[in-house]
């Protein structure tokens, strides 16, 4: 997956990476949620795993010996709701909270906490500007914005004012109609990489996907270990169109429609 010619793919077309450029057998699959696996949803609960997901995802594990993992923003559990034990790793937080193996420990990277007057003034910022809503997280905080686009500035801006002192401690990182508030240090590059170290991942070529800025350093981390980074929309113009793309790399047996999913 290191040759000219997959190095090419990596910036192009995915239409192009059938089964016959991507060796399952050789390859580990590292998957963002929001936008890539499932489509954006007016909020965070809102999000529908659309019918034959989990099924595509399942064979997709198995036919890569096990090495799929969701590296995520959203918090561990979050994910095991979603799609309950079918990933094999989840790296959630944009990487600052991995469980490497299923059953296994969710481990944290050591971080400053976010200081407890931020989360108390974010309280009564959301509360007074309609539409916006807090989301917490165990390492940061997410100002989400989706139900009142007025309110982006003035969120952004309470964003920096908190982080400013902290001199690159803490930073706020753009979302999808949200500001994310974190300890720096930690992205999907970092998760990326941790998780190839360990089975049944590291000896094979990662294939990250994302959609967002926070998945760029995912992108760049599977390129930099040989395997590829493709995003939505450049690679695959839809969340839909990526799955079904990944449905027909592992085709239901008997089934000869496109895709080959149920
Ligand atoms: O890394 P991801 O898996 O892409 O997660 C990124 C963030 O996703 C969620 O927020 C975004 O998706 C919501 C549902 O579609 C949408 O309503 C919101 O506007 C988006 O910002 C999640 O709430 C965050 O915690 C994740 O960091």
């Amino acid at each position: 997956m290191a040759s000219t010619e997959d190095k090419s793919l990596a910036s192009g077309s995915a239409a192009r990476l059938s089964r016959d450029h991507l060796s399952l057998s050789q390859a580990a699959f590292l998957l963002d949620f929001d936008g890539t696996l499932v489509d954006i949803a007016p909020t965070p609960e809102a999000v529908i795993v659309p019918p034959g997901l989990k099924e595509t995802l399942l064979r997709l594990r198995e036919a890569c010996d096990g090495a799929l993992a969701v590296i995520t923003g959203r918090p561990v559990p979050q994910i095991d709701e979603f799609l309950g034990d079918i990933p094999f790793a989840v790296a959630g937080e944009h990487g600052i909270a991995i469980r490497h193996r299923p059953g296994g420990p969710v481990e944290r990277a050591a971080l400053p906490p976010v200081p407890t007057d931020w989360i108390r003034e974010a309280q009564d910022l959301v509360a007074s500007l309609p539409g916006t809503r807090l989301e917490r997280k165990v390492g940061g905080f997410v100002l989400h914005y989706r139900a009142a686009p007025e309110s982006e500035e003035v969120l952004k801006r309470a964003a920096e004012a908190w982080v400013a002192p902290t001199k690159g401690t803490f930073h706020v990182q753009a979302a999808k109609m949200a500001w994310e508030i974190r300890p720096a240090g930690i992205d999907k590059g970092y998760a990326v990489r941790l998780l190839m170290e360990n089975a049944p991942f590291t000896g094979r070529k990662p294939v990250f996907v994302g959609d967002d800025v926070t998945d760029e350093d995912g992108v760049k981390a599977a390129v930099s270990l040989g395997g590829l980074g493709l995003r939505i929309p450049a690679d695959f113009p839809t969340p839909a169109s990526f799955r079904s793309w990944l449905a027909s790399l592992v085709p239901v047996p008997g089934n000869t429609s496109p895709g080959g999913s149920k």
